[in-house]
């Protein structure tokens, strides 16, 4: 791969990456032998790399060691300071340095997924450029401001402060990159992948900003066929980040999710990692022959996925909480004691969400070849529910044709698939005695695909109780007052039994991390210049 030259510009790296919704696959994925249908969002994290210019020289002598400073603005005692020491050709540390940060608690915070992000890409860095090339290209340092759109951090206190309904057009007003008021071991997480997508997002911009992979690595889009070794790279030691930071190798996902976008994903085999997962390995362990884009064991699969036009995903924050991990060993002990039962079920659940995912890309491309037939059916079953779809009997009647039928016969085909993979899970759930869709969920879920316009729905990933996921028809030039989105808004926001608040997050149609303008994004710049140093 050919070394692009570092940015020392004055200019920042800024590079984002989105969040996700695991909407079909969720525990199969752990295998390599089953797929996962996962939608990357319009919610992204954000992460500025500034260097330290020689007008902001570090608090320590100006040749004292280069320093890192990392702040996450949007939260409480949230602000690392790291120095990094060369030791010979092909080894660097990067240790924190503790600060009395003057916070309420006095006590320095620690980031793992931080720390882990900056020490394995700078050992990286060092093993593909020289040890001098990348002094040279940290200079004095870095200034680096991460940030995650509102979206991945409950707002319920921030609109009840603002006495702001939970609705879609109350999130639109806070500010972009919302203070939480809290702690980040204390914030409430919504589901969509913060630490998949702020290591995504870190790492590329590392790569990128010390020239380990060539400027216009993000530029190309689509899956690992199309995408560039630059953004390969950045999947496999992202990857690695994540698994070495979460202390588990999940099966990678939301992090594929982040570098290549929506997609369908088989997973690697974990067995890749192994070598790496000691989080006390010397700090010259050789990264690069393992986790280069050139090594064949980075056998993941990842076909680009779009859902069809018109059509909408809604996300919402169920404040009820799960915990994932425990969901997964139980599930897993389950499984491996019932194997028979299992491999059925696992079988049965891999072949709908397979389907789904054929019938909605097919439904893209009924769009492309029947446009006009496409739109108007759309429309037509945006304003009746499902299960009267196909009641009429003169639906072509009125110079509506067969193609227009058959459009609402394959939206009717992917809400009763979305409702069999709904069945399934809550039988995985039930038989390993897991709440994946537990009773309140499925009387939530059921109230949704009830509404007129809404296409399916279900819990995202391992499910519990903590969010749900809809698709919804997304007519253009429609009211807003007809639209199905505005219809679950009102059942969400006047639901009894649980506290269901919605995500401003769509589909992303970018395909995963990329490069940004600082000026580009709504208020990134000012809580960049609010918070430096
Ligand atoms: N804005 C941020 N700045 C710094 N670190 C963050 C930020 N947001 C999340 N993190 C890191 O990610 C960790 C959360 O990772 P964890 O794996 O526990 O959750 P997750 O599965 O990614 O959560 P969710 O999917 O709900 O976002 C936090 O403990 C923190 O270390
Ligand atoms: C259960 C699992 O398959 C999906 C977890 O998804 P989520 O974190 O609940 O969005 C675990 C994994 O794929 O790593």
């Amino acid at each position: 791969m050919a070394m692009a030259s570092s940015s020392s510009s004055l200019e920042p790296t800024v590079v984002s990456s989105p969040g996700k919704a695991l909407v079909a696959g969720g525990y199969l994925v752990l295998e390599p032998a089953y797929s996962g249908l996962v939608v990357s969002t319009t919610s992204r994290f954000y992460t500025v790399i500034d260097s330290i210019s020689d007008s902001d020289p570090p608090p320590s002598a100006p040749d004292g060691p280069i320093q890192i400073r990392v702040r996450s603005p949007q939260f409480l005692d949230a602000t690392w300071l790291y120095f990094v020491e060369f030791d010979g050709p092909d080894a660097v540390r990067v240790e924190q340095v503790l600060q009395n940060t003057g916070s309420a608690s006095g006590s320095a915070t620690t980031n793992k997924f931080v720390h882990l992000a900056l020490q394995r890409t700078l050992a990286l860095a060092t093993q593909r450029r020289s040890a001098g090339t990348l002094q040279n290209s940290l200079g004095h340092g870095l200034d680096i401001t991460i940030v995650g759109d509102n979206d991945f951090y409950s707002q319920r206190a921030q609109l009840a402060e603002q006495k702001l309904a939970p609705t879609l057009d109350s999130l639109e007003k806070l500010p972009a990159f919302n203070k939480t008021g809290v702690r980040l071991a204390d914030v409430h997480k919504t589901g969509l992948g913060s630490s998949a997508a702020l290591i995504t997002s870190l790492v590329s911009g590392l790569l990128l900003h010390l020239g380990v992979i060539p400027a216009d690595s993000f530029l190309t889009e689509g899956g690992t066929e199309a995408a560039s070794e630059g953004r390969k790279l950045a999947h496999n030691l992202s990857q690695y980040v994540h698994c070495l930071a979460q202390g588990k190798v999940g099966s990678g996902f939301d992090v594929s999710a982040a570098v290549f976008g929506s997609q369908l994903y088989t997973r690697f085999d974990p067995a890749v990692l192994a070598p790496l997962m000691s989080e006390s390995a010397p700090p010259n362990t050789p990264l690069d022959a393992i986790l280069s884009p050139s090594n064949k064991a980075w056998n993941y699969r990842v076909e680009p996925f779009k859902l069809p036009p018109q059509t909408r995903l809604m996300l919402a924050d169920v404040d009820a909480g799960s915990d994932t991990p425990s969901l997964v060993s139980k599930v897993l002990k389950w499984r491996k004691e019932n194997p028979a039962e299992a491999d059925a079920l696992w079988t049965a659940i891999d072949a709908l969400n397979m389907r789904l995912s054929r019938v909605l890309s097919g439904l893209t491309e009924r769009e492309q070849s029947t446009p006009t037939p496409y739109r108007k059916a759309v429309k037509y079953i945006s304003t009746i529910q499902g299960v009267q779809w196909l009641a009429n009997p003169n639906i072509t009647a009125n110079g509506n044709h067969a193609e227009f039928k058959a459009v609402i016969e394959a939206f009717v085909e992917a809400r009763q698939i979305s409702e069999d993979i709904r069945d399934n899970m809550r039988k995985m759930g039930e038989l390993s005695g897991v709440p994946i869709e537990p009773p309140e969920q499925t009387a939530l879920l059921d109230a949704c695909v009830g509404i007129a316009g809404v296409i399916g729905g279900g819990v995202p990933g391992a499910g519990g109780y903590d969010a749900i996921w809809l698709l919804v028809c997304d007519p253009p030039n429609c009211p807003p007052a007809e639209l199905p989105s505005t219809r679950v808004e009102h059942v969400w926001s006047t639901y009894k039994g649980l506290d269901v608040s919605p995500l401003l997050a769509a589909e992303s149609v970018a395909k995963g991390v990329h490069v940004e303008r600082l000026e580009d994004v709504k208020g990134l710049g000012e809580v960049v210049r609010a918070h430096a140093p």
